[in-house]
């Protein structure tokens, strides 16, 4: 749950230059993908190649995702056969709409000997937004991730920067994430020129409670990392708060005020949780 996952970056497994391009750029986690982004014709080469650069290495600390296809398709047994036999320790799971798909990915990874691997399932039909509170409780999901492109597309919804039609299944799938514990990813922003757009819509996201946003191009890593990031203002709160509490307990105080405002435990929690985020973000981290 405290992992950093500001910016979480998407990559055909097709694009061998973008996965070794990934090796450099500054994000917190890689979702190689195999569904949506790799044509039916290119499954098999494309798993071979993720393999190939995965055995190579050098992602550092980066968090190793893989995006599988379903296991209803022709292709999904194949996906994990291959990537139990990886580093890859997370698998991004498209699509889901029912805990009885967990547990068919769990049979699966128990026979591969890779219950270790954690889950992320997409949030991406209206099935699965309603269904998402037992989804996120479910053993072994770290992170929820929209697919806010599929949703849309099934909801029916015209084009709107504000997102105003996916706002109750964004709502709904952070509370389902909090309930559970684990991390909430928003859906990409598809326009790769528009700068503002981008930004505007991830601030919106952190507002809304995400902990960050799956990108598609190296040039919307900054913008996540900035707006999904803790930055210099808050750390500055955050120590000043955590020495006032300490001070107020040496003295034998019940109660600490910050600038005019009382502390409660929940803030002296979330002030940890904001410094704990800012080490890892720090390079080297
Ligand atoms: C959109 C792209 C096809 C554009 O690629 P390209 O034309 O190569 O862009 P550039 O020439 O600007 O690239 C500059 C360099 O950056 C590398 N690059 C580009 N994209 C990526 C990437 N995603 N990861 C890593 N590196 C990347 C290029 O290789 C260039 O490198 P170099 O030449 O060495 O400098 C492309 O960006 C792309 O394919 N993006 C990912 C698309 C994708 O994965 N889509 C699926 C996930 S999103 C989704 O499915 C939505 C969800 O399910 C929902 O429903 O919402
Ligand atoms: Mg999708």
């Amino acid at each position: 749950m405290n992992r950093l996952l500001r910016s979480v970056l998407y990559m055909p497994a097709a694009n061998v230059r973008a996965m070794d391009k990934a090796r450099s750029l500054p994000v917190d986690a890689v979702v190689f993908d195999l569904e949506d982004a790799v044509a039916p014709a290119m499954k098999d080469s494309a798993r071979e190649q993720l393999l190939t650069q995965l055995a190579t290495g050098g992602y550092g600390r980066r968090q190793l995702v893989a995006r599988c296809n379903a296991l209803a398709s022709p292709w999904g047994r194949a996906d994990l056969q291959a990537l139990a036999r990886s580093p890859v320790n997370t698998l991004c799971l498209p699509k889901v709409e029912a805990v009885e798909q967990l547990q068919e990915f769990s049979a699966l990874l128990q026979s591969l000997q890779r219950s270790d691997m954690a889950l992320w399932p997409m949030i991406e039909t209206p099935a699965g937004v309603a269904n998402v509170e037992a989804i996120a409780g479910y053993g072994g999901v770290t992170a929820l991730v929209m697919g806010t492109t599929d949703l849309a597309a099934q909801l029916r919804l015209p084009t709107d920067p504000l997102r105003r039609g996916l706002h109750y299944a964004l709502g709904r799938c952070v509370l389902a994430a909090r309930l559970a514990g684990v991390a909430a990813l928003d859906g990409v922003y598809l326009d790769l020129e528009d700068e503002p757009g981008l930004r505007q819509v991830c601030e919106q996201g952190r507002a809304l409670g995400f902990d960050g946003k799956t990108l598609i191009h190296p040039r919307q890593i900054a913008v996540a990392n900035a707006v999904f990031g803790p930055d210099a203002a808050a750390m500055e709160h955050a120590r000043r708060l955590l020495d006032c509490w300490e001070t107020a307990a040496a003295d034998g105080k019940g109660v600490a005020v910050l600038d005019g405002k009382l502390i409660e435990t929940m803030h002296v929690d979330e002030a940890r949780r904001v410094l704990a985020m800012a080490e890892q973000a720090r390079p080297g981290g």
